[in-house]
């Protein structure tokens, strides 16, 4: 399955630890990622992630292209709540898009490792 993984700047920490302890799943996965969230997690964790652009520069966008068009399963986007983005109407479609094609996605680390657990 592709699992799409995105994090805000305050959850990227967040996001590293959780593929650490998911890593021996998610390895068995292909995964992409918005640029600075993919690129950190291939120097922290060493496994193969392809890297869209970075979010606010349209990395969303992309992987809700991606996700329109059938090619990814499951999506993990840590998102920090009490931060305004600028890209807050990208955020907004990439969800909007997981509803309209009933994609999973988890927005917080509780829904996450379901998610995950479910996946073993
Ligand atoms: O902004 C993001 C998601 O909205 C994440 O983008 P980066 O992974 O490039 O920081």
């Amino acid at each position: 399955m592709r699992i799409a993984l995105i994090a805000h700047d305050k959850k990227k920490q967040d996001m590293v630890k959780l593929v650490e302890e998911y890593k021996q799943i998610l390895s068995g996965h292909e995964l992409l990622a918005t640029g600075t969230t993919g690129n950190l997690i291939k120097e922290r964790t060493g496994l193969p992630v392809k890297c869209y652009m970075s979010g606010p520069l349209g990395g969303d966008q992309q992987i809700g292209g991606e996700i329109a068009k059938g090619e990814v399963g499951l999506v993990i986007f840590l998102r920090d709540p009490l931060t305004p983005q600028p890209h807050e109407p990208d955020i907004s479609a990439l969800i909007r898009i997981c509803d309209v094609h009933s994609i999973p996605i988890a927005t917080n680390l509780g829904t996450a490792r379901t998610l995950l657990k479910a996946l073993s």
